[in-house]
């Protein structure tokens, strides 16, 4: 029970220790993204992964830091339950006001769950639930930027509007010919425009700061017209040509926008004071979106992990299914569970490995970490870290706990920890992704139809094309798979291959791509062996056909779009543009729909004949 009285001389001090922990977080969080900005302007692309790298560290920096100061100028551990109470209620008043209340509760729950041992109890002591809305809040300083900005265009207005929603960022580095880019996206707009009756509350609601990611930076808004909204985003870029800065492409719509946000990319920088409100408005956007993945792709992966939880626990009480082992095949170094109703797996490191899998618990964890700091390309799935997780024993599968049992028993505990009467199975390490279909499933699916179907050839031939564009993403941004058999990438709802199994990855520019060499005598030849010697991270891409390309309909796709995935050259030639410094382009949409492949860039979008204007509203769209 909270106490009526507050009356610990140290609480008060605790409590603003900890916000003034928060604050500083915060700020250098915050200064870390608005960077972005400068970055984009000068062209500081290593620079921008860097940031991008670094700032995930952030977090675990601030909460180590203020655990430190708490315990050396509170005795914070050695304090009793009664202060702990008044010390949370101080907080609560300190955050009535705040612009990030929900983040700095999640900072207190760091710290609190740091210094107190987790247990059930101990429940009292953190925010198991927020205390404080995050509804309406805006900084009403006069100097604060609100978080959007709406625009009232008329038809005839339409084109100085949009020049002035991209002149609004104030970037200092002009463009090579805004109104030309402007015409485009109006275009664009047009199509979709073109037969609506405008509405008395037309208008266009741009969020206040762009998204940085890589060598892009994006507009984000909605227009709104009558009942219905449409969301866009504009990806700003540099020219390769004049160096100047471009509108590449307009996207439209719930799944480009998804595929912008989509949980196998990096995150963005953006410079935010009220972030909750950016995710109420990207949250409008996208519907669907899980909010934790909308914190997640803002950089704020903490409560990320927070309302993912909150949500976990949620469904675990509004659902009756079992946890299991994964559809698939099982993997030899991670133990992979679900729950068929929940749209994740759970994946865990197993004690003991095969004897090919020359590896180590840490080396293991050092990969998924690898993957989470780099930019993910929209190829790799994003993975969240979770220790000493709970889960109600009464819904694990007897099979489920005899696999783990067996092959990752220091992983796991069941007992009554919290004493709560409910037998809980605790596991000590755990990754949570995205579930998607494997892609051997998927496969095997479409075979399994007959290939005279044709619907099952075109997903054949789709998930083959998608699977070399996967791998040559990956290798753009100098990432070596390791194991790309097809088991290990799966298919999204919307049909993109991504790969999900980090424990062979590499840097591309840490491997040596070889030809398999000439046989010296025919004992050689004939040696079912490689008789050759075989460096740690020696690749023979000529070798891989065997195991990819059993299947005579898979072959033949394959060889037909992605052969130079089997050629040396192919891959050396990578290696040598990243080790010369090059950073590749990442575009999270399908290439037909720059406005450079659409029009002409000399010419006004208002010249072009009509049919090719017509043809940008048939281009596919970029799938997640
Ligand atoms: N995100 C996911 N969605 C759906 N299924 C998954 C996912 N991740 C893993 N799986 C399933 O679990 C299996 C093992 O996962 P994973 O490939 O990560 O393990 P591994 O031990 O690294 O594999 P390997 O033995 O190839 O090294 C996969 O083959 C797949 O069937």
């Amino acid at each position: 029970m909270f106490p009526q009285r507050l009356d610990s001389p140290q609480a008060y001090d605790i409590a603003k220790a900890m916000m003034d922990g928060f604050n500083r977080h915060y700020r250098l969080f915050r200064s870390e993204s608005a960077r972005a900005k400068h970055r984009f302007e000068t062209a500081d692309w290593h620079g921008q992964q860097r940031a991008q790298r670094e700032r995930i560290e952030f977090y675990d920096l601030r909460v180590k830091e203020c655990v430190m100061r708490l315990e050396k100028e509170f005795k914070a551990g050695a304090q009793p339950m009664n202060v702990w109470h008044q010390v949370k209620l101080h907080y609560i008043g300190l955050l009535v006001n705040h612009l990030q209340p929900e983040l700095a509760e999640t900072f207190f729950n760091s710290v609190t769950t740091k210094i107190l041992h987790r247990t059930h109890f101990h429940n009292n002591f953190i925010f198991v639930r927020p205390a404080v809305s995050t509804e309406y809040i805006e900084n009403d300083e006069p100097a604060a930027k609100p978080t959007y900005r709406a625009y009232y265009p008329t038809r005839e207005t339409l084109l100085p509007t949009i020049v002035s929603i991209v002149e609004n960022f104030n970037l200092q580095h002009g463009f090579e010919d805004l109104p030309r880019d402007a015409a485009y996206v109006l275009e664009a707009i047009g199509e979709r425009l073109a037969q609506v009756k405008l509405r008395a509350n037309f208008q266009i609601q741009v969020l206040s700061s762009l998204f940085f990611r890589n060598k892009g930076a994006y507009v984000v808004g909605k227009i709104i017209n009558g009942f219905i909204e449409l969301p866009f985003a504009l990806p700003v870029l540099h020219s390769p040509r004049s160096g100047k800065l471009l509108i590449d492409a307009a996207l439209f719509g719930e799944d480009d926008l998804q595929a912008l946000f989509s949980f196998a990319r990096a995150y963005f920088m953006v410079d935010m004071d009220v972030p909750s409100a950016y995710v109420q408005f990207l949250r409008s956007l996208m519907p669907r979106k899980p909010r934790n993945e909308l914190y997640n792709a803002l950089g704020l992966a903490k409560q990320g992990k927070t309302l993912f939880y909150r949500d976990f626990l949620f469904h675990l009480r509004h659902s009756t299914d079992s946890f299991r082992i994964a559809p698939g095949i099982k993997g030899m170094v991670m133990l992979v569970f679900d729950l068929p109703s929940f749209p994740y797996v759970f994946k865990l490191i197993k004690d003991y490995y095969p004897l090919q899998k020359d590896t180590t618990r840490e080396q293991i964890k050092g990969k998924y970490l690898l993957v989470k700091q780099h930019d993910r390309v929209g190829r790799m799935a994003d993975t969240q870290e979770y220790s000493e997780v709970a889960f109600p024993r009464a819904r694990f599968d007897d099979e489920l706990i005899a696999e783990i049992e067996k092959f990752a028993p220091s992983q796991l505990e069941i007992s009554d920890r919290d004493g709560d009467g409910q037998v809980e199975v605790i596991i000590k390490h755990l990754y949570i992704e995205r579930r998607m279909i494997p892609l051997n499933i998927y496969l095997q699916e479409a075979f399994d139809a007959g290939l005279d179907n044709a619907s099952a050839r075109g997903q054949v031939e789709g998930a083959v094309i998608e699977y070399g564009n996967a791998i040559k993403d990956m290798v753009a941004a100098n990432i070596f798979p390791g194991d790309m058999l097809w088991k290990n990438f799966g298919v999204t709802r919307q049909g993109k291959v991504v790969f999900y199994d980090y424990d062979e990855i590499e840097y591309l520019s840490d491997c040596n791509f070889r030809r398999v060499p000439t046989p010296r005598n025919e004992e050689e030849e004939m040696s079912g062996e490689v008789w050759y010697p075989v460096g740690p991270r020696d690749v023979f891409p000529e070798t891989f056909a065997p195991f990819l390309l059993g299947n005579d309909a898979v072959r033949e796709v394959f060889m037909k779009h992605h052969a130079d995935l089997l050629d040396v050259a192919f891959w050396q030639e990578h290696k040598e543009r990243i080790q010369a410094g090059h950073v590749h382009d990442v575009f999270p949409y399908e290439r037909e729909r720059r406005f450079s492949r659409l029009y002409a860039r000399s010419t006004s979008a208002r010249d072009l004949p009509v049919q090719d204007l017509a043809e940008s509203h048939l281009s596919r769209k970029e799938p997640d």
